[in-house]
């Protein structure tokens, strides 16, 4: 078992396992006795868990380097749905969300690709690649074995640039993303590009929902909420976005940050505005498929309550044997969105795993 998270400003590497967990319940009891977690919690919370308590811990604070290695080659086998079918889901959605008697206001698509690879690839070495071709040495590879049943031997490895929730003593942070722009070759559109989406007003309302919903997920466990009035524009090689810091002030220090991150969980970054319709629709229009760990989180948290959670996306799960994986992007659709201009989203937030490993959609 190898765990590692690599943010800016820290990262942790894991190994071994004194403990697995699939329920959440077994990971909270086991961190009250004391008990340090690491791992990933599937975007349907209460069914996929793959915590574990870790024989051997490395902190750091600084982001995490690996070993340089050549990655397998890698092609794109299948697109799940194919991509005139998403563009119809996304059609689906906006007759929802544009009907006068649906509360719908966003809700979030998702589509996945199928790789495979001509020789097995290495999760470790895989993250090593991703967390090296972004700036801000964001990834992450969680052994997903911990889940049990069909997640034996897998491994979810990306390049989350989102921060769910960070917990340091009484002070919390999260940096939600919403609203993206590809990023461009030539420098002056790519600048024009990010500058756009920071006056988009359809970018800004699909933004406006995941702050206003974590400060409100915030309100009953913080004091001292303090929420930008305005998004910053950030990026990543592959995409420009809106990002807002959040900070707060734990009122119960017993709060941990992994019972921060479920109570956040899921924002409208990643599910939509109302959520338990917005929940529904995902069912319904992706087929009730399983995102399994997509979507989800992946982080830690130590016994003391202090932790930190990233949303996990840009990312893909790894085959057992190593040979295949399969990577999923999805975007925000709120009234006024463009369903063509959706799928292209979607590519080029596949763009962050696709270039690692040099292949394209
Ligand atoms: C859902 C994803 O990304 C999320 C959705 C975004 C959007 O809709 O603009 C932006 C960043 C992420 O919060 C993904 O990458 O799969």
């Amino acid at each position: 078992m190898r765990f590692v998270y690599s943010r800016p400003d820290r990262s942790i590497d894991a190994t071994g396992v004194r403990q697995s967990f699939d329920h959440i319940d077994d990971a909270r009891e086991a961190l009250a006795d004391g008990a340090m977690v690491v791992g990933a919690i599937g975007f349907d919370t209460d069914t996929l868990c793959a915590l574990v308590e870790p024989e051997s811990v490395t902190r750091s604070e600084t982001s995490w380097t690996g070993e340089p290695s050549v990655l397998p080659g890698a092609v794109v086998a299948s697109q799940n749905p194919p991509p005139a079918n998403h563009v119809a889901r996304v059609r689906r959605a906006l007759a929802i969300l544009n009907h006068p008697n649906s509360a719908l206001r966003k809700v979030v698509l998702a589509r996945s690709l199928t790789l495979v690879f001509d020789s097995p690839m290495d999760p470790v070495a895989l993250a090593a690649k991703l967390i090296e071709s972004n700036p801000m040495h964001n990834g992450f590879c969680v052994d997903l074995t911990a889940a049990r049943g069909q997640y034996y031997g897998r491994h979810l490895v990306g390049a989350s640039p989102e921060l769910l929730i960070r917990r340091t003593g009484t002070e919390v942070v999260c940096r939600p993303f919403a609203g993206t722009a590809a990023r461009l070759a030539d420098p002056v559109a790519d600048a024009a590009a990010g500058v756009a989406l920071l006056s988009s007003a359809k970018n800004l309302s699909e933004h406006r929902f995941v702050v206003d919903a974590i400060s409100d997920a915030l309100a009953p466990l913080c004091s001292d909420i303090s929420v930008p009035d305005e998004p910053t524009l950030t990026s990543t090689p592959a995409v420009w976005h809106l990002a807002t810091p959040i900070t707060a002030t734990l009122t119960d220090p017993a709060t941990t940050a992994l019972d921060l991150a479920l109570a956040l969980h899921p924002t409208p970054a990643v599910a939509g505005t109302p959520t338990a319709l917005a929940l529904q629709t995902i069912q319904r229009l992706e087929d009730g498929r399983s995102r399994g760990f997509y979507a989800g989180m992946v982080g830690w948290c130590d016994a003391s309550g202090d932790g930190e959670w990233m949303v996990a996306i840009r990312c893909i799960d790894l085959a057992l044997d190593g040979l295949s994986g399969t990577a999923t992007a999805g975007g925000g659709i709120v009234a006024d969105s463009d369903a063509d201009a959706e799928l292209e989203e979607t590519t080029a937030k596949f763009g962050t795993i696709l270039s690692a490993l040099r292949t394209r959609v």
